[in-house]
């Protein structure tokens, strides 16, 4: 058990695996979404690692049958118990790979059930919001870079650098949108997500923790490509939807989404990465991967709003904390 930072851990890790086949992220709930950007990034911009996401209980119950030595996973639990996410990292120790766990709680089970640790933040500010994802992130920077060489490093750890400030300094200024958008949805009892690339799980991760977990607002989610592929047709006048854009490839993907909402009348919340600026810290080759957290971090004062709004605190839970289950 140790806690350092992502190139330290990948060095350490390189000592004694020359090679490795796969890397794989397992997590439950908002803990798995936030490895999804780094999940994303293996799987674009590594040349010959296998990479896959998953719950904690699908890789304890069904875990892909080639996790050996030359796997890594990387497990992420924000209070660092979930009983799941905990199991899994055990588990992927037993099957001979090598665990990394991203936790917030020092001393936690999943801490001590991995090779190696890292311990970020959450409480500061919005900015550690998005640590537990940038991290994952960073780490997946690193296993690419030094196992393959990866062209664009600098250009991402000047990234890594700006994203924190960047959030920080645009959390300034969404007030009043982020009030407006909680007047305007607040009694909404739907309210469809989107969003794509890298950012794909962070509608997840906003429909099924922000809206249905701590709003219980039901909150349908797909990828801004496939809503042409079946969920347009619930696209009328004033239907509630959040749409994410992202600044990069995607960006088309989103904004033809756009159009098409705007087409039919829909209501909708565009939450959008050039508005806040991600060009001004990530080089085109790396912005991609920093849509997730600038948007996450950014929509966190939405969220709060909306909770103010309809007066059903984020930490309201009806079988959370209260139900064995
Ligand atoms: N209801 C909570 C979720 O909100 C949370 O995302 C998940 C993972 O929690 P952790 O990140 O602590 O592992 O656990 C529970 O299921």
């Amino acid at each position: 058990m140790s806690s350092n930072t992502a190139e330290s851990i990948i060095k350490a890790i390189k000592k004694d695996h020359k090679a490795i086949k796969q890397v794989l992220f397992v997590g439950c709930g908002a803990s798995m979404a936030d490895l999804y950007p780094a999940y994303y990034f293996t799987l674009r911009e590594s040349k010959s690692l296998q990479t896959a996401i998953m719950t904690g209980n699908e890789f304890n119950f069904d875990a892909p049958k080639n996790v050996g030595q030359d796997t890594i996973v990387i497990s992420a639990s924000l209070g660092g118990t979930t009983p799941e996410s905990v199991e899994a990292t055990k588990h992927a120790r037993e099957l001979g790979a090598t665990t990394i766990a991203l936790s917030h709680n020092e001393g936690s089970p999943i801490v001590q059930a991995a090779e190696y640790t890292i311990v970020h933040g959450f409480d500061k500010n919005y900015a550690e919001k998005v640590e537990k994802m940038t991290l994952a992130l960073k780490l997946a920077v690193e296993i690419v870079n030094q196992y393959e060489g990866y062209d664009y490093y600098e250009e991402a750890q000047t990234a890594f650098d700006g994203i924190y400030d960047l959030i920080e300094d645009q959390i300034k200024y969404v007030g009043p949108s982020a009030k407006k958008f909680a007047e305007q949805y607040k009694d909404e009892k739907t309210i469809y997500v989107m969003a794509s690339g890298a950012t794909q799980d962070v509608a997840y991760s906003t429909a099924n923790f922000l809206f249905m977990e701590m709003q219980w607002i039901a909150a349908p989610n797909y990828n801004s490509g496939e809503y042409f592929h079946g969920p347009f047709e619930l696209t009328v006048k004033d239907a509630p939807f959040l749409l994410y854009a992202n600044d990069g490839k995607t960006r088309k993907m989103d904004m033809r989404a756009l159009t098409f909402l705007q087409r039919f009348d829909a209501k909708y919340t565009l939450i959008d990465a050039k508005d806040f600026g991600l060009s001004s810290i990530a080089g085109p080759n790396v912005i991609d991967y920093f849509n997730p957290m600038l948007l996450t971090g950014v929509f966190r004062k939405y969220a709060e709003e909306l909770a103010a709004a309809r007066n059903h605190p984020l930490s309201k839970r009806r079988y959370m904390w209260k139900l064995e289950y």
